[in-house]
């Protein structure tokens, strides 16, 4: 099945019933910018999306936990689980291999749940080949180069040598904004969970989406 076409078979409109497909929230950004913070803050105060957890190569980082911040494996897994056809998306980032597990994201599509990925252009690009219509694609920036590098350094779970990297790392993933639908300027915390609720609010009325509209436009017209 393609990630692309869910139709909800809630009625997240309430009464009216009106059914509508789930999206794919794609965050991306240099690394340090605020993708995790933010995703977290959405998903804890909207329950009607869901995370896609990514598998990494990558080692976990201090208070990450298996199955909620990714799913940890080495590169001889990863590599059976892409052969396999198990992965919608996958890219080596920082000489890491990323990945999207493809059944979660069928699986919460097909009940009609929004989804949030936290990957970078190369996997957006990878995904907008089957997902078409369905993805939206936000960019976060940070407000200055100095604020990126400040909290690079106060995660304080990166090593100098890496913090390096992820700052060199920045100019190329920055380079891609262009590839996205919508741009946060990630200074103010709450100010930038608001703009991002805005855009998943707006995003969720278009017309395209709401599978139930004619149907229940047909209905009002009769009644009237
Ligand atoms: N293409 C792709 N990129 C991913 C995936 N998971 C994470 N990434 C990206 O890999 C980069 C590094 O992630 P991470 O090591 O967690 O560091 P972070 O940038 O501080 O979150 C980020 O740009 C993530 O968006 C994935 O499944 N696919
Ligand atoms: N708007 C913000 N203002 C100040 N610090 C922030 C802001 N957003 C995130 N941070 C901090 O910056 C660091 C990197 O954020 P994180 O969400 O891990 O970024 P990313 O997932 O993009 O790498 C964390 O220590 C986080 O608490």
């Amino acid at each position: 099945m393609s990630p692309s076409a869910p139709t909800s078979s809630v009625a997240p409109h309430g009464r009216a019933g009106l059914a509508r497909r789930g999206l794919m929230l794609v965050l991306s950004s240099p690394s340090g910018a605020g993708k995790t913070t933010l995703s977290r803050r959405l998903l804890a105060s909207d329950p009607r999306i869901t995370m896609s957890v990514s598998v990494t190569t990558r080692p976990p980082r201090p208070g990450e936990e298996e199955g909620k911040d990714y799913f940890f494996v080495d590169a001889p897994r990863f590599e059976a689980m892409r052969e396999a056809g198990d992965l919608l998306e996958h890219a080596t980032v920082f000489g890491n291999f990323y990945g999207t597990p493809r059944a979660p994201v069928e699986a919460a599509l097909s009940e009609g749940r929004d989804v949030l990925f936290d990957i970078d252009w190369q996997g957006v690009r990878q995904l907008r080949e089957t997902a078409g219509q369905d993805m939206v694609k936000v960019f976060i920036l940070p407000p200055s180069a100095q604020d990126l590098e400040k909290r690079l350094r106060s995660r304080a779970q990166d090593s100098d040598e890496v913090v390096r990297g992820r700052m060199a790392g920045a100019a190329v993933e920055i380079e891609h904004y262009a590839e996205y639908d919508y741009i946060i300027v990630n200074d103010d915390v709450e100010e930038s969970l608001a703009r991002l609720t805005a855009i998943l609010q707006a995003e969720r009325l278009k017309i395209g989406r709401l599978t139930g509209l004619s149907e229940f436009v047909k209905g009002l017209h009769a009644a009237l």
